[in-house]
């Protein structure tokens, strides 16, 4: 990628927070990224002071500007969003998606262009180079775009690109993943609190095992029922601790989770064309 693309997000929440972070770390200077949003300008100014990237207002001015658009609204905001910033769409840019659920094709016909649209689904570990994402190519979007996609998100973590259709269950998988561990670790600080450790050695504790546990993972490359029963002695503390998780379908619970969330993303992009062509019949997958 140029040194002087220009990347404009609309949308200044979590996840465009995440991906600045991540981004001017590495290959962007903070200039060549514009920052708009609906209207919350206590927020772009934070932006601005935070990560020294340029905020708009006038978003059809920063979308005019940009050579890759980033589109990091809620799913619910899109249909007006996009269509707010439709008009100023050329199609020499690159549109690139975050939205949970919403396809490349959904987005084509929002802009009413044949634009190249690459759809993408990273998370909040972005913000430290750690974001697990995926991307998919729709159907305007050529081998250049996909790769302009990727060096993007290479800036924040890992990149796989997978077929479009896997996107839901990725979302489900690593797009909401980071919540689920931080669940887990809420729980953990919630135990150590009832058993009496102090809360400060708790937190550190909790967080080295973790971070090793997910070492342990990468480095050795065993799988994890052989790293667990490593730590599971015949009649000891962890196969006592395991019982109880099982009692409670600890798996199951988890599966289940994911499975839910994966159908959530599907909902979620059903829930947006319903609200946008509901009288039309423009064909959408
Ligand atoms: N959070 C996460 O972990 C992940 C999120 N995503 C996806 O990223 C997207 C954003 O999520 P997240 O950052 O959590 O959401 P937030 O609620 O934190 O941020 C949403 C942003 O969208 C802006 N917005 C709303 N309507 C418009 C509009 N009409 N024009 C321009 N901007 C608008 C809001 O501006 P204002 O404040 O002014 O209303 C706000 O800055 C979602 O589609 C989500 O599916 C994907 C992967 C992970
Ligand atoms: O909860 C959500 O809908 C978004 C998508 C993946 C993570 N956060």
């Amino acid at each position: 990628m140029k040194q002087e693309t220009i990347i404009t997000f609309i949308g200044a929440g979590s996840m465009a927070e995440a991906l600045i972070s991540g981004m001017t770390k590495t290959l962007y200077r903070p200039e060549q990224i514009i920052v708009t949003n609906r209207c919350n300008q206590k927020r772009l100014e934070y932006m601005q002071k935070t990560y020294g990237v340029r905020t708009e207002t006038n978003k059809e001015k920063a979308v005019k500007e940009a050579d890759v658009v980033i589109l990091a609204m809620k799913p619910k905001d899109a249909a007006e969003s996009i269509a707010s910033i439709a008009p100023a769409v050329g199609e020499h840019q690159l549109i690139i998606s975050v939205l949970a659920g919403v396809t490349t094709e959904t987005i084509v016909s929002l802009i009413g262009k044949n634009v190249a649209v690459v759809r993408a689904m990273p998370n909040t570990s972005a913000a430290i180079g750690q974001s697990a994402t995926a991307i998919s190519q729709g159907r305007f979007a050529a081998e250049t775009h996909v790769a302009t996609a990727k060096t993007l998100f290479e800036t924040v973590g890992i990149v796989t690109v997978v077929p479009e259709h896997d996107l839901h269950a990725v979302t489900g998988l690593s797009g909401s993943g980071p919540a689920y561990v931080y669940y887990l670790v809420e729980a953990m600080e919630k135990a150590a609190e009832e058993i009496g450790l102090d809360r400060t050695v708790a937190k550190k504790l909790i967080l080295q095992t973790i971070i090793g546990a997910a070492q342990m993972l990468q480095t050795t490359n065993k799988h994890p029922s052989v790293l667990r029963k490593e730590v599971t002695s015949p009649g000891g503390t962890t196969e006592a601790g395991i019982q109880v998780l099982e009692r409670y379908r600890y798996q199951e619970a988890v599966i289940a989770c994911i499975k839910r969330a994966t159908e959530r993303s599907e909902e979620l992009g059903k829930e947006l064309i319903s609200s946008s062509f509901s009288h039309t019949t423009a064909p959408l997958r």
